[in-house]
């Protein structure tokens, strides 16, 4: 029986799954999956490497369904299809690490318990990653256990990166720029370090363009700034979440709106960003498709914002050497990313058309002086090879 790693990750109202053969330390995937709706209407489905798909069934009554429950019902296929036996390891993104864990870790009782602390600097995010540990500790007992901090790449940042002009004591205390998407980014210099080892030694920006949305200045293979903050909340906009906002309006949701930190929480979290923005959806896709005005405002501000950040982030960097697009945005976008670039040429940033229009590997045109990739994300993968890391299989790649 191969060796098999799993890896999860949990949001709000899903649970993501992958599956790794890990015999001699190589990872090789097996299968990825997810349910989604958990709480409401869930569904789900996984596909394996071998292109069969298998959708879940969930019974009358699974609208209450839980991320323990979800982690039955992929406990019952893994059983079904034979990999359960194999597990060797399960390795969790969990995004926040606060500023001490740089590293992924085994979790234990202490460790849980720090990452609980946590809870207020994510609380859309840390709470179900911890329910997801949970229930993946009742599914799989005596199985090691492996967290994976989003936060952990950034932790290189200098100090002008990771403050606010707060009093001294906010930051001792935490408040701090954290960075998130750090496994996608680490994911994205290891790929890059192969494709072109002398760019991924130099100055880097790449654009996490997903779901959520973030970019990141990254020196010889460490962060240097990033457009997230204290939260998944700063920066760029993205499905739902608003991005960079004056605090002043913050003040006056408060004062004049006599909002509290619920409905707060829930307008910048849920309703905002290209959701809000365009009255329409979250999905870029039907954004895209949409002749609407608002639609079309609301990719302008996406797209403004990600050039205001191209040239601020080059600037925490002495010359941008490679930029890279990733996340579903960036790698299947190229409306999106010709829109970026358009004009900034100044910044040695030259496409090519054609090869932006088929989302190839380069972007870029021959006689640019700055190199465009755009190379797909795989946060799963980076997980898989932490747990192996941390549980004593040193992956072979
Ligand atoms: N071909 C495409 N063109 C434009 N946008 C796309 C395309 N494919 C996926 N997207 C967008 O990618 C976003 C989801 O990104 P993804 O990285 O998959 O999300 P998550 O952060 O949930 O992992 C959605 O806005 C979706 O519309
Ligand atoms: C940190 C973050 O924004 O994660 P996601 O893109 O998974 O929402
Ligand atoms: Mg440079």
């Amino acid at each position: 029986m191969s060796k098999i790693v799993l890896t999860f990750n949990a949001g709000s109202s899903s649970l993501k799954f992958a599956a790794f053969g890990a015999d001699n330390g190589v990872l090789n995937h097996l299968a990825a999956g997810q349910v989604e709706g958990i709480g409401a209407t869930p569904k789900g489905s996984v596909k394996r490497a071998t292109g069969e798909k298998t959708e879940f069934a969930f019974g009358p009554g699974a609208g209450g369904l839980d991320h323990r429950a979800a982690m039955k019902v992929i406990l019952g296929w893994l059983t079904d299809i034979g990999y359960a036996r194999g597990i060797v390891a399960v390795g969790h993104r969990v995004v926040h690490g606060g500023p001490d864990l740089v590293q992924p870790i085994l979790i234990d009782e202490a460790a849980i318990a720090k990452l609980q602390k946590l809870i207020p600097l994510a609380p859309l995010h840390q709470p179900h990653n911890l329910s997801g540990i949970a229930a993946a500790i009742e599914a799989f007992p005596g199985t090691p256990q492996v967290a994976c901090f989003d936060t952990a790449f950034h932790r290189s940042h200098p100090f002008v990166s990771d403050t606010f002009a707060l009093p001294r004591s906010y930051y001792d205390e935490g408040v701090r720029r954290y960075g998130f998407h750090g496994l996608s980014y680490e994911y994205i210099l290891r790929t890059l370090k192969k494709m072109a080892p002398q760019i991924a030694r130099e100055d880097v920006i790449v654009a996490h363009l997903g779901n959520g949305a973030s970019m990141c200045a990254v020196k010889n293979g460490r962060s240097i700034a990033s457009t997230m903050g204290f939260t998944a909340l700063d920066g760029l906009p993205m499905g739902t979440r608003c991005g960079q906002l004056d605090p002043g309006v913050l003040l006056y949701l408060m004062a004049e709106k006599k909002m509290d930190a619920q409905q707060i929480s829930d307008l910048l979290y849920k309703e905002s960003g290209l959701k809000g923005m365009s009255g329409l959806s979250q999905d870029m896709r039907e954004l895209e498709a949409s002749d609407s005005p608002r639609a079309k405002e609301a990719i302008d501000y996406f797209v403004h914002r990600i050039r205001r950040e191209l040239a601020g982030l080059a600037a925490t960097v002495d010359g941008v050497e490679g930029v890279v697009f990733t996340g579903g945005i960036g790698e299947h976008s190229a409306r999106i990313r010709k829109a970026v670039l358009t004009g900034m040429e100044w910044m040695g940033l030259v496409l090519d058309d054609e090869a932006n229009e088929a989302s190839a590997q380069i972007i870029s045109a021959k006689a640019s002086p700055t190199a465009i990739f755009v190379i797909p994300t795989d946060e799963e993968r980076m997980i898989a090879r932490h747990t192996l890391e941390v549980t004593g299989d040193r992956p072979a790649t």
